[in-house]
């Protein structure tokens, strides 16, 4: 993602890459180069102190790498509450279908008895389940609980070695990773007698790059912690 973001930001109008930092580097140099945003799309275990860093030196960031809970999102507010005007803009997936997809299952979640989310990624992906996958439980749970819609129905008595996969605010998703995948969702929604699949697949890291410069362009214009593209989006 690294090398593609700095191929999609050098090839935008009114931007300029003036700075790669990879593991190991300096990250003064962003300073000392005259960044105005960075990019960070690196592994959970690095990414907050990069933003508390950027932050900290009036940087904007806008931040793809996933693994953002509660408690490193409060530390991102913690970092921003001392730099006034400074924007974040941590997105869990880049891609316009993909926004789309969460948006349409937390809307659909609110109207089915039963909904359950299958991510699927490549096998090098650190983390699971997915950061899209996680906020989309998170949209649904919203959407459920402002609609009072109770838990999705399972009988399922005892379940010691997960087959039903894991729960994130109440709702199932199940992770898969295979040889061949990019980055894949679909949100399975059933009622009596229907039932509805929303899938989205991201076919190639291209699908990401729009979004990632929309990100650079507005987050100074957005200060303080924005959590989702589609607060940059007219949708
Ligand atoms: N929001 C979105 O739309 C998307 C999010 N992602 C997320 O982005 C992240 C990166 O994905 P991907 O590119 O596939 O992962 P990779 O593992 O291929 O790349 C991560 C890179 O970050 C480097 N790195 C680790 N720590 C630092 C650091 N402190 N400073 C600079 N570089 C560092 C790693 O170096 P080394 O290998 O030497 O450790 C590695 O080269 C993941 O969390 C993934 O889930 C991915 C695609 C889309
Ligand atoms: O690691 C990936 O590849 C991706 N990570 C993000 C996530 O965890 O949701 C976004 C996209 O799914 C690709």
């Amino acid at each position: 993602m690294g090398r593609q973001v700095c191929d999609a930001v050098e090839a935008a109008d009114g931007m300029e890459v003036v700075a790669r930092i990879d593991v190991g580097d300096d990250p003064k140099a962003a300073v000392e180069a005259g960044a105005q945003v960075a990019v960070d799309f690196t592994t959970p275990d690095s990414a907050l102190g990069n933003i508390e860093f950027c932050v900290g030196n009036g940087i904007h960031a806008v931040v793809g790498t996933s693994g953002f809970g509660p408690d490193k999102i409060a530390r991102v507010e913690r970092a921003l509450a001392a730099s006034a005007g400074v924007g974040v803009l941590i997105a869990p997936n880049f891609s316009l279908g993909a926004v789309l997809m969460m948006k349409f299952a937390a809307q659909a979640s609110a109207y089915f008895e039963s909904v359950e989310i299958i991510e699927l990624h490549h096998p090098n992906k650190l983390d699971a389940p997915s950061g899209t996958a996680l906020r989309t439980a998170q949209l649904i749970a919203e959407s459920r609980a402002a609609a009072g819609v109770g838990p999705s129905p399972d009988a399922t008595a005892e379940d010691g070695d997960h087959h039903r996969g894991g729960k994130v605010e109440d709702v199932t998703i199940h992770s898969v990773r295979l040889r061949g995948l990019i980055a894949h969702q679909e949100v399975l929604l059933g009622g009596v007698g229907e039932t509805l699949t929303i899938r989205h697949d991201s076919l190639d890291r291209a699908s990401f790059m729009p979004g990632v410069v929309l990100g650079v362009r507005e987050v100074a214009g957005h200060p303080g912690l924005t959590v989702g593209l589609e607060h940059f989006l007219s949708l």
